[in-house]
């Protein structure tokens, strides 16, 4: 996408084809700072650290991390083992496994001296891949919103499309155009009045610190919310539609997401909102037959529940205790949506239910 009129993805090759170089969200929205990353083990501390996060960049930027193994030492053992390190920098997204999976499969069968650079093509090859998957799911879900967007026009109402969308699953958290933002994206290009509700996200607030900058540098109207007022908002009419990631999807459609989106979907369920999961087909988890129980909830640090960080009206970057001395903090950092709840699935091959029959044939029947 483009940042002050420059286009830019949270992940580049640099020249020589040995490194990478990622955008370390951390330090959004008050500064972006770009970070090389040479080794599996820099890519492991950029991924369990989330200076890159979001299931399909982390998925994206491990591929690169196993490719500059192969450049390392290519043979089986090592390329095996660098992939179960990698797999271990977070738990809930299955993107790292798949794509980490997806990179061996490519390139043990290849004699180890043509690995390195296999793998290197592989990487770039599953990157380029992951922005025509966003793309796609843009134009499925522009539909979405030129139908509602018609509907108001027919009853004379002159407002935007009200989207709501909790956390990141921008462009930040993929190689490019974002899952949940790329109908709207696409629906802003097209010219279509829309506006986004940013759920901030506690307590790492990828929504206040990088869905908004993502949105305000690409003009798209939003406003930041507390987390709360979702439900109250669906409750007076103010939302027309939820679009939200997702981490991990199991076979029967139960949508793991960032903490809180389970809440913003029952009360999309209560207030008749439609709520839709955004989800390239590599997110999808059919070896696991239910979410609520089976996806695994990484627990972060309660220091992120704790603690702050901000910019002070000097500019300076600081870090600010919330709580008291003393109180513990809790910090599971995704919930599950039951399939229940999710009006659909928005993918890179259309529209599907979430429901374990629809999911298997779409995997089948458009390969
Ligand atoms: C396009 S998937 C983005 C997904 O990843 C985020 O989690 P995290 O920031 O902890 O990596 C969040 O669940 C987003 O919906």
């Amino acid at each position: 996408m483009q940042v002050n009129g420059q286009a830019l993805r949270p992940l580049r090759e640099l020249p020589g084809g040995e490194r990478i170089e990622v955008i370390d969200q951390r330090s959004l929205p008050h500064r972006l700072h770009m970070r090389p990353l040479g080794s599996p083990r820099e890519v492991f501390v950029a991924i369990r650290e989330m200076w890159v996060r979001g299931a399909p960049l982390i998925g994206a930027v491990a591929a690169y991390g196993l490719a500059m193994q192969a450049r390392r030492d290519a043979a089986d053992d090592a390329m095996r083992n660098t992939a179960h390190f990698l797999k271990g920098a977070r738990p809930t997204a299955v993107n790292l496994a798949w794509a980490l999976d997806r990179l061996l499969a490519e390139v043990l069968p290849r004699p180890v001296p043509a690995r390195a650079e296999a793998a290197w093509a592989a990487a770039a090859a599953l990157a380029e891949e992951d922005v025509a998957v966003n793309a796609a799911i843009g134009r499925h879900g522009l539909a979405l919103i030129e139908a509602i967007a018609a509907r108001k026009q027919e009853r004379g109402d002159s407002g935007p499309v009200n989207v709501l969308t909790h956390c990141n699953a921008g462009w930040l958290a993929t190689v490019d155009w974002g899952t949940a933002t790329s109908p709207i994206y696409q629906a802003h290009a097209a010219g279509l009045p829309v506006h986004v509700w940013v759920d901030e996200t506690r307590p790492r607030n990828q929504g206040a610190s990088l869905t908004a900058w993502e949105l305000g540098q690409a003009g798209v109207p939003h406003t930041v919310i507390a987390d709360n007022a979702g439900g109250h908002l669906m409750q007076h009419g103010r939302v027309d539609l939820c679009f939200v990631g997702c981490d991990r999807v199991a076979a029967n459609g139960d949508a793991c997401n960032k903490i809180g989106t389970y809440l913003k979907a029952l009360a999309a369920r209560d207030n008749g909102v439609p709520f839709y999961v955004c989800m390239p087909t590599s997110t999808l988890d059919l070896s696991l037959p239910e979410g609520v129980h089976g996806i695994p909830i990484e627990e972060r640090s309660g220091r992120e529940v704790t603690h702050i960080s901000g910019r002070t009206a000097a500019g300076e970057v600081v870090e600010l205790q919330l709580t008291p001395d003393g109180s513990a903090a809790a910090n599971p950092g995704f919930d599950v949506t039951p399939a229940r709840l999710v009006t659909a699935l928005i993918t890179e091959r259309g529209l599907v239910a979430a429901e374990e029959v629809a999911l298997r044939a779409l995997m089948e029947t458009r390969r």
